[in-house]
């Protein structure tokens, strides 16, 4: 059993999925490609990755890959917690330049879906966070883009102080909003 709850960016979309509780623990399906057809999230995931992350602060992204290779991704933390940020980089899109950011723990059992024509990146709120997600294309180095996360126009609430956050050279070195030209458009559903 899958619940899908809105956001304020209806093509971000957020699950919990039921768990099976026993006294070994729990159970729970993570991800079932008819329901998620059900609940009208038809990518097709090709490529499953995690990241292990040392330390509360680190920041990844904001990343996405350029088209033909752009990727929808599917979120969720095995251990710690991060506050996870889809960034809407549709031109012409009512919501552009507007992000959703959300919690997710371990514990909580709850998965993000960023639809492609999104920068993702995310903060780690406890050391030892293990993050997984699915993706609908491959990696492509070629395809790969991004914007700096804490680009004041994107107003985005990190828990980290810029001084204080541990991010990749590549991460600190992204360019920022203003002259920024996005790849995707804004297709109605
Ligand atoms: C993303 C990726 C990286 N790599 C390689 C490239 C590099 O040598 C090493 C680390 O890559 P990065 O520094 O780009 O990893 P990271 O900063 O964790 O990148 C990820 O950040 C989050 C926020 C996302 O949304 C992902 O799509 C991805 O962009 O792994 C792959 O082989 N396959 C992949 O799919």
């Amino acid at each position: 059993m899958i619940e899908i709850h809105s956001t304020s960016i209806p093509e971000v979309k957020v699950m919990t999925s039921s768990r099976a509780i026993d006294g070994r623990g729990f159970f729970a399906e993570t991800y079932s490609r008819r329901d998620f057809i059900e609940i009208g999230i038809t990518a097709d995931f090709v490529q499953d990755n995690e990241s292990w992350n040392s330390a509360a602060g680190t920041i990844r992204g904001l990343h996405f890959q350029r088209p033909d290779f752009a990727q929808a991704k599917l979120v969720r933390v095995l251990s710690g917690a991060i506050l996870d940020v889809a960034v809407d980089i549709r031109v012409g899109s009512p919501t552009y330049a507007q992000h959703v950011a959300l919690e997710l723990d371990a514990a909580d059992n709850k998965q993000i879906f960023i639809p492609r024509g999104f920068a993702h990146g995310f903060c780690t709120l406890a050391p030892a966070t293990h993050v997984t997600y699915k993706v609908d294309a491959y990696y492509s180095e070629a395809h790969e883009s991004g914007l700096l996360w804490n680009d004041p126009n994107l107003a985005i609430k990190w828990p980290v102080d810029s001084a204080a956050a541990i991010l990749s050279e590549k991460d600190a070195d992204l360019p920022g909003f203003a002259a920024f030209e996005s790849p995707f458009m804004f297709e109605a559903a």
